[in-house]
């Protein structure tokens, strides 16, 4: 049975135009989709109407063979594209206000592993876009979440700090075992990491083409195979990273 499955008939905000229009896959358990799409087609929206943040009026979300409608399921954990941090709370009571039971040495070595070792007690204001954006990320995995959504997590991170994100998300995912479905431009950081995906057209938005990567784990991200396997999609789909698909 799949884990999560996405039907979304249309989605249009008040005054707005469509966004998306006729979205429908499934995600199986422990799955990794990778969703790319052009600027404003709605991977946002998508990931808040899965999430449950947005409303999905016309259609159906289903995780664990249970429907949800506008509430946020405790077993989501979301990373979005802004940090969305308390500004009045430390880095430490960011991290209690999702999962307040969890001991301080847990929270240490979640902080040391997204490499903000001894900023517990620091307020968001001190820290960097950056750094602030780690925290985030630390806050989604210490609820252990079954589905874990992604609004391109790793941007505007300094290069070695990203790659060391990635490998730290696909360990992650490969410990709890979670299925993940992750937002971004960038088709080799998907590559590397996806087991899907699924691209998007301009608004009113649809699937144009899905594609499972049948690379073998461990992956390079730069390594041969991985560009090659990039190369001889686009050649295939000349379109698809153009944002010129209708
Ligand atoms: N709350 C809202 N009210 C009205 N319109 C909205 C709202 N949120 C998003 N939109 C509109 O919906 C469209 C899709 O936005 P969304 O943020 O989902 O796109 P996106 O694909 O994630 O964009 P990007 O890649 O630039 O982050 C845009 O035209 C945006 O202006």
């Amino acid at each position: 049975m799949a884990e999560l499955n996405v039907r979304i008939e249309n989605k249009q905000y008040i005054h707005g135009t469509n966004v998306l229009d006729n979205i429908e896959f499934n995600l199986a358990a422990g799955e990794f989709v990778a969703i790319i799409g052009p600027s404003g087609c709605g991977k946002t929206t998508l990931l808040n109407m899965i999430s449950g943040l947005e409303p999905s009026e016309a259609g159906s979300i289903v995780f664990e063979g249970e429907r949800f409608y506008g509430q946020m399921c405790t077993q989501i954990g979301y990373i979005f594209q802004q940090p969305r941090l308390m500004p009045w709370l430390t880095v430490e009571q960011n991290l209690l206000l999702v999962q307040p039971n969890s001991r301080p040495d847990t929270i240490s070595e979640l902080l040391a592993s997204v490499g903000l070792e001894g900023k517990q007690n620091c307020y968001p204001r001190t820290l960097s876009g950056g750094m602030q954006r780690r925290v985030s990320i630390a806050r989604a995995f210490l609820i252990n979440p079954k589905l874990l959504l992604l609004d391109e997590p790793f941007n505007s991170l300094d290069a070695p700090t990203a790659a060391r994100l990635r490998l730290l998300l696909i360990k992650f995912c490969q410990r709890q075992r979670c299925s993940v479905i992750f937002v971004t431009h960038d088709l080799q950081e998907a590559v590397y990491l996806a087991d899907r995906i699924l691209f998007l057209s301009q608004p009113p938005s649809r699937i144009v083409h899905q594609e499972s990567i049948t690379l073998r784990r461990p992956r390079t991200e730069s390594g041969t195979d991985e560009l090659s396997w990039q190369a001889a999609l686009l050649a295939k789909h000349p379109s698809l990273l153009a944002g010129s698909v209708n």
